[in-house]
């Protein structure tokens, strides 16, 4: 039978939560079709359920690209991703048909920055092979030597006075870690900015007097693996920074050093990272993301960082926090209704820049 209803549609490929969702189904005038199973939203079912949408609301997982647009069709006004990054969304096809994007950039800063703390201290201090062992009844076996599972120390120390934190990536979340870092001491902040921008001299001016640092500085790749004793990965994916962290890069870093990737798995060549971490080129690293999750079968135990003892791997939950997934919910069907009622965005992605 045709359908003869004239509510606009949309298709959610995922559950909101009780308080976003009942945003878009107390409406009244809208049909809201929602991907409720806890598992990644599949395509055959955004492909069955797409024809006819105002509105999509995705996250990172779900591709936005001509199959899907053009299955759509011409009703598609808007999608929402409940995400910091657009990296699964191809901007030309939605520029083309002047589809907006709306997204959440800010809402997860701190959380993704408490994150970056958790797996610094997690890679320099060995916690996942600290774990390991006293999940597998190895306390009683532990060396009592003094340095049986010792590592680097974030913080500073009046013998060891000085800590040189790199980033890959200057953003918002970046500076979030630098200011949770003051309290570990650390002394000079280095980074390399997104190619093209300038460099920020007053802010930095700004940053170094109140953090108190000895140095901020904007260097070059090979200086910034060079003097890191901890870098953080805060960058966006694509093809711009894709294996920036690669063999040659990572030969370059200190072997007391500490790689930490909360952007994107794609910056980091994992075979070289493995290598990196087994031949001893780095201490550890503490890793949000790896560029293999999101292929078929995903990440498993048998990934050559998974396996490896001075790696501590999570299944990309910098912005899983109660307080900031909420948040980032309502905001993302905020975004939607606005965009499927035909007003402004409350947070859109300003794609004209871009493509
Ligand atoms: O990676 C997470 C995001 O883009 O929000």
């Amino acid at each position: 039978m045709e359908r003869t209803t004239s509510r606009s549609k949309i298709v959610c490929c995922r559950d909101l939560g009780p308080t976003a969702m009942a945003l878009l189904t107390e409406h009244g005038n809208l049909e809201v079709v929602v991907w409720t199973e806890d598992r990644r939203c599949d395509r055959g079912w955004i492909l069955e359920n797409i024809p006819g949408a105002t509105g999509l609301v995705v996250s990172t997982t779900e591709i936005v690209n001509r199959e899907l647009v053009d299955t759509a069709g011409p009703n598609l006004r808007v999608v929402s991703t409940t995400s910091i990054g657009y990296e699964h969304i191809d901007l030309e096809v939605i520029a083309a048909r002047k589809i907006q994007v709306g997204y959440t950039p800010d809402i997860p800063t701190e959380a993704v920055a408490d994150s970056a703390i958790m797996l610094a201290l997690m890679a320099t201090r060995a916690a996942g092979q600290s774990y390991s062992l006293v999940k597998n009844n190895g306390w009683p076996t532990l060396s009592r030597s003094p340095f049986a599972l010792c590592g680097p120390q974030l913080s500073t120390t009046p013998f060891s006075p000085t800590r040189t934190i790199g980033f890959l990536g200057f953003g918002r979340i970046a500076h979030a870690v630098l200011t949770r870092l003051a309290a570990f001491g650390i002394t000079h902040c280095i980074y390399t900015p997104r190619p093209g921008a300038a460099v920020q001299t007053a802010r930095d001016a700004q940053l170094k007097d109140k953090h108190n640092l000895q140095e901020i500085a904007s260097v070059d790749l090979s200086t910034l693996a060079g003097r890191s004793d901890v870098l953080f990965i805060l960058t966006p994916g694509g093809s711009a920074t894709h294996h920036l962290v690669n063999s040659a890069f990572l030969r370059q870093m200190k072997p007391t050093s500490v790689l930490v990737n909360n952007g994107r798995g794609s910056v980091v060549d994992s075979i070289a990272l493995a290598q990196a971490l087994s031949e001893g080129w780095i201490w550890g690293a503490g890793l949000d993301v790896v560029e293999e999750e999101g292929a078929p079968g995903g990440v498993t135990s048998a990934h050559p960082l998974v396996s490896e003892p001075r790696c501590v791997v999570l299944p990309h939950l910098g912005s899983v926090a109660l307080e900031t997934r909420e948040e980032m919910a309502w905001l993302t069907a905020r975004n939607v209704l606005a965009g499927v009622l035909g007003e402004e965005l409350p947070v859109a992605l300003d794609y004209s820049a871009i493509v």
